[in-house]
């Protein structure tokens, strides 16, 4: 497939390598959607900047070119983002994380927090860890999982960095190279259970949306990496 990299830094660079190893063409690299033509791709994958993944993604949906974004911190705007896919008629992937290991991860979250639900001793928390370049904080993957959390217990209401009542607090760490590790942690007074995802390097973060973009190509829709790894 002809490929458009909306954003070329570390992860657009990383999906061209694994992109060409797989057979495609790398036909556009911008981090300038304005002054390129983007119907000459069969597809677009997003990672820029928060500022600009709603225009990257709203600039493909109005040239009918089908997207996957994984740019995170943007999505005050992804209920307008879906809207507007469908108003087009476009088809649209949108994740926190789109490696494997992070997806079978959420999995593992949402069965843990089910599970933690009716043990009101345990207080859970997460901490995520990322290179000092990143922008956003939070992690979107952090987000995720505090979300996920949130939706299958009644102690949290909300998540925070800060420490608020009924907030399911959030660590972000900030060490040099560090591409990206999540753990979430249930403590007592007599125990604790943790679980944690470490990335070795970004491979699985690029190859996860080139699988997204050969999966999205020909379908109609807003989509998830669970529909695309036919997860629960
Ligand atoms: N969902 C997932 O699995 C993952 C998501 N991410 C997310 O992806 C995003 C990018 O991460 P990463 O590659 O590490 O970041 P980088 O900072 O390495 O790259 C971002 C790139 O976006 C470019 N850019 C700036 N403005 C625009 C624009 N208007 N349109 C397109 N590109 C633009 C920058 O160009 P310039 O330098 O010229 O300004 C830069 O090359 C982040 O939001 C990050 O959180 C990262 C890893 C995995
Ligand atoms: O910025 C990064 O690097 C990463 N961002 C994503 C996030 O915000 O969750 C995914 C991954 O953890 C790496």
């Amino acid at each position: 497939m002809k490929i458009a990299l909306l954003g070329y830094g570390k992860m657009g660079k990383t999906i061209e390598a694994l992109a060409i190893q797989r057979g495609h063409t790398i036909v556009i690299k911008t981090s300038q959607i304005d002054n390129v033509d983007i119907t000459q791709a069969d597809v677009a994958i997003d990672f820029s900047i928060p500022e600009a993944a709603f225009h990257n993604i709203s600039t493909c949906f109005n040239n009918n070119i089908p997207v996957v974004s994984g740019t995170t911190g943007w999505l005050k705007q992804f209920d307008t983002a879906v809207n507007l896919c469908h108003e087009k008629k476009g088809a649209f992937i949108y994740a926190s994380n789109f490696s494997l290991g992070v997806n079978l991860f959420f999995e593992l979250n949402s069965k843990l927090a089910q599970m933690m639900s009716q043990f009101e001793d345990y207080k859970v928390n997460i901490e995520e860890i990322h290179h000092t370049q990143k922008l956003d904080a939070p992690s979107g993957t952090a987000i995720t999982l505090a979300e996920d959390i949130i939706t299958n217990q009644k102690h949290y209401t909300k998540w925070s960095l800060e420490d608020e009542a009924r907030a399911l607090p959030i660590e972000a760490k900030r060490i040099e190279n560090v591409p990206g590790t999540h753990i979430v942690t249930y403590k007592s007074d007599i125990d604790t259970i943790t679980i944690e995802h470490e990335a070795h390097n970004r491979n699985g973060f690029a190859l996860g949306a080139i699988v997204a973009a050969e999966w999205l190509i020909g379908k109609q829709g807003v989509y998830t990496m669970k529909d695309v790894l036919n997860l629960s």
